[in-house]
Order: structure tokens, then C-alpha cells, then sequence
């Protein structure tokens, strides 16, 4: 099993092993109260110590030593069921403890398990409970005295408050997950900037607010310049750090409010909410020029360079395609005149505020 693998299970394993140490612990003082009621036999003490306060570890060790802890887990927790129903009739049905014992066990067995490991682990309890209550010829003393009243008060108090705060920390897991998920999906892996599909969301967007309220907003789609020969002359891992270094470039050179993507191989797109045409020329001038260069020296020669495609909204720009269309045109218009250079698109735009 993958190392990531086992250690997700452990997470099981770890929720498991904390539900079961409180309640075992605290289970123990009902079913003491009993034994002590009835003066019972020296080894039913022992075994109680023994599954009260020993089990909780064993079974951790065993989980964590094994190569499919949550299997493990889930045979260990059918074990705690029969031992429960076994506790049962050892405690000759006396009512409070027994009903406490098998609601607090239903209660974590639908939070650890489901309906399926409930299920289960209600029929282990009861086929445990016959077999030991059998053997030792059914004997019943129901009456819950004080001493057995008050020995169920620290569980009745304490465990539902636990076994809350253990299903709420898994419950703020799985949502800090889902956000970490949902990040991921929006991300491209390798710039660490929005993918595509986020990217194009961000364009849609800035389209609906132009055909709402007239807002300007421009686009710029970039490329890199002979990428493949990069790739060829210098191999994968440097063209690799040419797009990450293309992605830190935009984002140190736009505001908080631009969105710059990764479309794919190496095409970069930005958004520019509230953007002129004029104004997004020279966003796209100032990213060319900059574009290759290292930090610490601005002004030598490019390692590599960008092409560029700009287009601004009008009231003749029908959906996002046409608006994606109009930039790529540009950006291949820059291409064909002979590359590192910023192309315009062949429509004048009515987008002002450039
Ligand atoms: N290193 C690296 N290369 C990639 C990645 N994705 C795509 N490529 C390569 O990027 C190159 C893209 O080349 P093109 O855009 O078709 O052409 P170009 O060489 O850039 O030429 P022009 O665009 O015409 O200037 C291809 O060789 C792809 O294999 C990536 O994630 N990392």
C-alpha cells in the first residue's frame, strides 16, 4: 500500500482510537459498579481492567501495525461490539448500565461506520450476548441500584460531548479538504496560477459586466516565443522554469484585480477589468519588454521572449468566443510580423478609459 495511502487510513485509525479510549475508560465504571454488586470473581475484574484500560492501546498497535489499518480498525470495532453484548449478560441484564452501554456504542458505530457498521455490530452484540448469557444459564438481576446510577453519570455526561468534538474536528478536516480540493481544481500545477477553465470564468465574467453596465475590460493573450526550441536546446525542466518564471513576471507586473491563467501549454491569457484598450496595450508592452529578462539586471538581453495578443470589448463582441477569438487573431498577427511584439486587434474597439 502507498505510503499517502496508509497514512489517510491512519486518520481512521487516530478517530477510532480516541472515541475508544474515553468510552472504554469511562464504560468501566457502570459495569464496576455491577461487578461489585454482584462480588464477582477476581478474572471478571481482571478482564474488565483489561478491556477497559489495556484494549484501547492493543488495538491501536495492532491497526498501526498493520498493513490495512482500516480493516484492521473495522475488525477491531466488531471485537469491541461482541465484548459489549458479552458485558451485557456478564452484568445479568442490569438495566442502566446495559442500556447505557449499547446506546453509547450505537452512537459512535453510526458516527465512525454508518447504518452498515451499526448494523454489524448489533447483531455481534446480540449473538454475543446469547452465547455468553447461555452458558452462564441466563441469570437476570435488572434492579439499578444508587451505586450503579451514579457510576453511569460520568459517561452519560462526558462521552456525547466527546464524540461531538471528535465529529466536529472531522467535520472542519473534511471542509478545509474540500476548500484545498476546490483550489486545486481552479489551479494549473505547475505555475501555480489559475487554469483554464477558472481563467475563462473570470473572462465570462468581465463580458457580463460589460453587457450589464458598459464596464471596459480587455483582454491580453501571450505565448512564448519558439517555445519547442527552448524545450529542444535546453530541455523539459527549463522550459518548465520559463513558464514559471513567465507566471511570476504577471503576477508582479498587474493589480490584485487582474487575472492572469494559464490556458495551456505555453499560452498565458490576463483579464483586465476596468481596462481600456489604449491602457491595456501598454499593460501588454510593459509585460513584453520585461519578459525574459533576469531581476537583476532589467536591462540585458532576453533569455527568451513574448508575443502578444490584446482586445478590448465592444458593443459588436457577441460571446466570450468572439472575445477570445479577436486576441488570438491579435497574437497571431504578432506572430507572423515576426514575434516579441504586441498585436493589435484588426477592429477599432469603443472601449474607452485608454
Ligand atoms: N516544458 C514544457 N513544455 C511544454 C509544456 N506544455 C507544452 N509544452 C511544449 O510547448 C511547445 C509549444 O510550442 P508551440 O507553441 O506550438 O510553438 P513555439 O515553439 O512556441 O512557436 P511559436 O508559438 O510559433 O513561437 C511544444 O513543444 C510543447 O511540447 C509544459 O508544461 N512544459
Amino acid at each position: 500500500m502507498a505510503v499517502r495511502e496508509h497514512d489517510k487510513c491512519l486518520g481512521f485509525v487516530r478517530l477510532v482510537h480516541r472515541l475508544r479510549t474515553l468510552g472504554l475508560a469511562l464504560a468501566a465504571l457502570p459495569v464496576a459498579s455491577v461487578l461489585w454488586q454482584q462480588r464477582a470473581p477476581g478474572w471478571l475484574w481482571a478482564l474488565l481492567a483489561l478491556n477497559g484500560y489495556a484494549w484501547p492501546h492493543l488495538a491501536w498497535l495492532i491497526s498501526t501495525r498493520s498493513r490495512q489499518p482500516n480493516r484492521t480498525e473495522q475488525r477491531n470495532l466488531l471485537l469491541d461490539a461482541a465484548s459489549a453484548g458479552a458485558w451485557v449478560a456478564l452484568m445479568r441484564f442490569n438495566l442502566l448500565p446495559s442500556a447505557l452501554l449499547l446506546s453509547m456504542l450505537a452512537m459512535d458505530r453510526v458516527g465512525a461506520g454508518g447504518w452498515r457498521l451499526f448494523g454489524l455490530s448489533l447483531l455481534l452484540e446480540a449473538v454475543a450476548c446469547v452465547a455468553v448469557g447461555g452458558l452462564l444459564g441466563f441469570p437476570v438481576q435488572w434492579h439499578s441500584d444508587t451505586l450503579n446510577v451514579f457510576a453511569c453519570l460520568p459517561m452519560l455526561m462526558l462521552y456525547p460531548v466527546w464524540v461531538s468534538t471528535v465529529n466536529h474536528a472531522l467535520s472542519q478536516r473534511v471542509r478545509e479538504q474540500n476548500r484545498l480540493l476546490d483550489r486545486l481544481n481552479r489551479t494549473d500545477s505547475l505555475t501555480g496560477l489559475p487554469n483554464r477553465t477558472h481563467w475563462l470564468e473570470a473572462a465570462a465574467l468581465e463580458l457580463r459586466r460589460y453587457q450589464r453596465n458598459q464596464r471596459p475590460a480587455a483582454l491580453i493573450l501571450l505565448d512564448v516565443d519558439n517555445f519547442k526550441q527552448v524545450n529542444d536546446s535546453r530541455g523539459h525542466a527549463a522550459g518548465d522554469a520559463v513558464l514559471c518564471e513567465l507566471a511570476r513576471l504577471l503576477e508582479d507586473n498587474l493589480r490584485e484585480v487582474d487575472t492572469p491563467g494559464r490556458l495551456g501549454g505555453d499560452e498565458f491569457g490576463v483579464v483586465l477589468p476596468e481596462t481600456g484598450l489604449a491602457q491595456a496595450l501598454a499593460v501588454a508592452e510593459r509585460i513584453r519588454c520585461r519578459a525574459g529578462r533576469p531581476a537583476d539586471d532589467p536591462g540585458g538581453a532576453q533569455a527568451w521572449t513574448l508575443s502578444l495578443g490584446v482586445a478590448g470589448l465592444d458593443a459588436g463582441t457577441a460571446d466570450l468566443g468572439a472575445w477570445m477569438h479577436q486576441a488570438d487573431e491579435a497574437l497571431y498577427r504578432a506572430k507572423l510580423q515576426g514575434r516579441n511584439r504586441v498585436g493589435l486587434p484588426r477592429r477599432p474597439h469603443a472601449a474607452g478609459g485608454g
